[in-house]
C-alpha cells in the first residue's frame, strides 16, 4: 500500500511516500518558506537505482500551490515514482493537536475535520495548517483515504494529577483547559524502538525530544505519564525560539507596564524567544559555532538550555521511581553532543554517567553512551515521525 505521508508546518510542508508494510521510502521531501520569499521544492527518489535529489526555487504562495507542486512532481515522467496521483491509496497527516476527544489515531470525516477546527485556538501555529494540509490533499488525492495521527494521542495516558491545572474546574470542564502535550508521535516512536532493545530493562524511560520544538516525555510501560509541554507547545524547555516554562507573572507586566499588546507577547514568547532570543540565532549548529569560540552569550544560553533538559530529568525520576534509560532524539538530541554532554553532567547522584568517547561515536539505530559504570542507559535514537504516521495510518485501515 502506497502511504503519503503529510506533516505540514506553519511555513512548510514535509512529506514522504512509503510503500507498507515494507516500510521502504519511495520520495521524500520538503515544501519550504511557503509565502515567503525564497520559496523552494526539495524532492529525493529512491525508485531507480540512481536516486534522484534536487532543491527548486519558485514561488509558493500557499499550502495549496505547495502541495500540487509536489503532486505534479510525483507523477512527473522523469523525476516521477507514480504515473497518476490515484496510485496513492492512503495519505497520513500529521496533526498536532488532537484534544480529549482523539487518543488514538483516526480515519478522517467530515466529523473528525470539525473537531479539527474547533482545535485551532487551542494550536494557533499549528493546526490551521494540517487543515489545510488534509483539504488540499482531499481533492490531490481522492481515491485514499485521509488518516490523522495527533501529537497529543500518545500523551492521553497521563494521569489527571499531571494533566489537570489547580485552576477552577470550570474551565477544564467547559473550555479543556489543562496539560496535552505534543510530539507524542515521536516519543511513541523512539520509546518503543528503546523498549524492543532493553526488553525488561525499560520499565521507566525519559524520552527528550530536541528539534526547533522541544518537549520531554515520562514513560512507565511504554504510557506516557507526563510530559514537559502543556497546554500548548510553548511551555517547558527552551526552544528555538519559544521560551518554554516562564512565569505568568511576566505575561501581566508585559501587557499592564510595558504597554505590549497579547498579540505582540504571543509572538515575542513564539517567535522571538528561547535560544533566538538569548543568542540572536535559532539553529543550534550557529550557537554551537560561537559557543566554540567562546562567545558568553551562546555559553548561558548552552548551559540554560541543558539545565532546564537537567531539571526536568530530576522531576521525571521522581515521578517514575527510578531511571532505567533516557533517550535523545530530533535534529539537536540526535546530532549534538555538546547538548548531550551538558544535559549529563554531575548527575551521577540520578546513576546518570555519560561516556564521552561513545558520546562522539558515530550514529546508529541505537546509540549507547553512558559508561561501564552508569546505572542509566543512555541511548541516541534518531526519530522517525513520517514512518510512524506510515506506520499508524497502515494499521488503522488493514
Ligand atoms: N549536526 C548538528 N549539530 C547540532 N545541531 C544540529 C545538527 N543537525 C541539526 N541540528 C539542529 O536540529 C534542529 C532542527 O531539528 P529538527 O528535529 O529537524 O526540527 P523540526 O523537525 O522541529 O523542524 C536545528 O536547531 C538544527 O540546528
Ligand atoms: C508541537 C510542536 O512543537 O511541533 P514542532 O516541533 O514541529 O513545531
Ligand atoms: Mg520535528
Amino acid at each position: 500500500m502506497n502511504v503519503f505521508v503529510i506533516n505540514s508546518g506553519s511555513s512548510s510542508i514535509k512529506y514522504q511516500l512509503i510503500s507498507m508494510p515494507e516500510e521502504k521510502v519511495i520520495c521524500s521531501g520538503m515544501v519550504d518558506r511557503i509565502g515567503q520569499e525564497g520559496s523552494r521544492v526539495d524532492y529525493r527518489s529512491f525508485l531507480k537505482r540512481e536516486p534522484v535529489e534536487f532543491s527548486e526555487k519558485m514561488p509558493i504562495s500557499d499550502h495549496s500551490a505547495g502541495l500540487q507542486e509536489v503532486a505534479k512532481l510525483l507523477v512527473d515522467p522523469e523525476v516521477g515514482v507514480i504515473t497518476d496521483p490515484k496510485q496513492v491509496e492512503a495519505v497520513g497527516h500529521r496533526v498536532v493537536h488532537g484534544g480529549e476527544k482523539f487518543a488514538s489515531t483516526q480515519l478522517i470525516t467530515e466529523e473528525v475535520k470539525a473537531k479539527i477546527k474547533e482545535l485551532f485556538p487551542l494550536a494557533p501555529l499549528h493546526n490551521p495548517a494540517n487543515y489545510l494540509g488534509i483539504e488540499v490533499s482531499e481533492k490531490i488525492f481522492s481515491n485514499a483515504k485521509q488518516v490523522a495521527v495527533f501529537d497529543t494521542a500518545f500523551h492521553q495516558t497521563q494521569p489527571p494529577v499531571a494533566f489537570r491545572m489547580a485552576i477552577p474546574n470550570e474551565f477544564y470542564e467547559k473550555h479543556g483547559i489543562r496539560a496535552y502535550g505534543f510530539h507524542g508521535t515521536s516519543h511513541k516512536y523512539v520509546s518503543e524502538r528503546a523498549r524492543e532493545y532493553l526488553g525488561t530493562k525499560g520499565k521507566r524511560i525519559v524520552s527528550i525530544h530536541l528539534g526547533n520544538g522541544c518537549s520531554m516525555a515520562a514513560i512507565q510501560d511504554g504510557k506516557s505519564i507526563d510530559t514537559s509541554m502543556g497546554f500548548g507547545p510553548m511551555n517547558g524547555l527552551v526552544m528555538g525560539t519559544r521560551v518554554g516554562d516562564i512565569d505568568q507573572s511576566v505575561i501581566f507586566h508585559l501587557v499592564q507596564e510595558l504597554g505590549y499588546s497579547l498579540q505582540d507577547v504571543f509572538q515575542i514568547l513564539n517567535k522571538k524567544s528561547g535560544m533566538l532570543g538569548l543568542t540572536g540565532f535559532s539553529d543550534m549548529r550557529d550557537i554551537q559555532k560561537k559557543y566554540n569560540a567562546d562567545d558568553p552569550e551562546a555559553r548561558l544560553a548552552y548551559h540554560l538550555y541543558a539545565y532546564k533538559i537537567k531539571k526536568y530529568i530530576g522531576s521525571f525520576a521522581a515521578v517514575l521511581n527510578g531511571l532505567d534509560a533516557i533517550i535523545f532524539t530530533g535534529g539537536v538530541g540526535e546530532n549534538d553532543r555538546l547538548t548531550r554532554q551538558l544535559v549529563c553532567e554531575e548527575m551521577n547522584y540520578l546513576g546518570i554517567e555519560l561516556d564521552t568517547e561513545k558520546n562522539a561515536g558515530p550514529k546508529q539505530a541505537v546509540q549507547e553512551i553512558q559508561s561501564e559504570s552508569s546505572r542509566v542507559k543512555l541511548l541516541v535514537i534518531p526519530t522517525n515521525e513520517e514512518l510512524e504516521i506510515a506506520k499508524q495510518s497502515f494499521s488503522l485501515l488493514n
